[in-house]
């Protein structure tokens, strides 16, 4: 399979002297269009390497490329577009915007990109439909469940048919059947759109959903497994 994100050499340090926590202490890391979970003990880095591997943090040294192209090397404006159009973001929760109804949230990142309202729309209402949520596109945040609202996260995150999908912790305030839903739409979703998914996540049952699986322990990638989704070694 082809790589489309590389990770080389990664080392991030927070503070210094003997204040300095070293989330990551040299990740090697290729990923081409597969579902990854990133998994390890609290504090090992999860969220780290997600944050540079999405170009939304610069790592103290090393290098990720999106398609052969150096993130720290373009300057931030392309970076910033790169971010809206070719990643998506699932996060934990409260990322929806409580004023804005289901639709207007899925729409965002196209509508962001300057794309006119009724298309953005369209596609929006699109996602929303295919993700089960026909019927719910006025809904406000706050009028969803849980696993609605997720979904709608979902939808916002692949609305721009974007070439990866970074969930941290897509599950984690929800009940675990919710979740279970949740990663089977998340998983299927960005299969079917040709994205990879990048998901850091404490439970098992929710790596179970991806094709590879990645431990870290101290800053560093400790195993690397590939699975049969469902949870059997390969
Ligand atoms: N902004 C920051 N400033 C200082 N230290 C940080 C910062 N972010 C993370 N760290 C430290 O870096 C290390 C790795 O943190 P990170 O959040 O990446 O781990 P994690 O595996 O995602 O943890 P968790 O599972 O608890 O979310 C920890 O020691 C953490 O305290």
């Amino acid at each position: 399979m082809t790589t489309i994100l590389s990770a080389r050499a990664l080392r991030m340090t927070y503070g210094n002297g003997s204040a300095a926590a070293h989330a990551l202490a040299g990740v090697d890391l290729d990923l081409a269009a597969e579902s990854l979970a990133v998994m390890g003990p609290s504090g090992s880095g999860k969220t780290t390497l997600l944050h540079c591997l999405a170009g939304i943090v610069r790592p103290t040294s090393g290098s990720v490329s999106w398609r052969g192209q150096d993130l720290a090397q373009l300057p931030d404006a392309r970076r910033t577009v790169l971010r809206r159009s070719d990643f998506g973001f699932v996060f934990q929760s409260g990322q929806l915007l409580p004023e804005l109804p289901a639709v207007e949230n899925a729409a965002l990142p196209l509508l962001l990109a300057g794309v006119d309202r009724r298309t953005a729309t369209e596609r929006a209402a699109g996602w929303l439909a295919h993700l089960g949520l026909a019927g719910l596109e006025q809904r406000r945040p706050g009028e969803l469940s849980g696993g609605q609202g997720q979904r709608v996260a979902i939808a916002r995150a692949l609305v721009t048919s974007p070439g990866v999908v970074f969930a941290d912790e897509p599950t984690g305030a929800l009940d675990a059947a919710t979740g279970q839903e949740v990663m089977s739409v998340l998983v299927s979703s960005t299969s079917a759109a040709g994205a990879a998914l990048v998901v850091v996540t404490h439970d098992p049952g929710v790596a179970a959903w991806c094709g590879r699986v990645v431990t870290m322990g101290d800053g560093r990638l400790v195993e690397d497994r590939r699975t049969v989704p469902g949870g059997v070694a390969r």
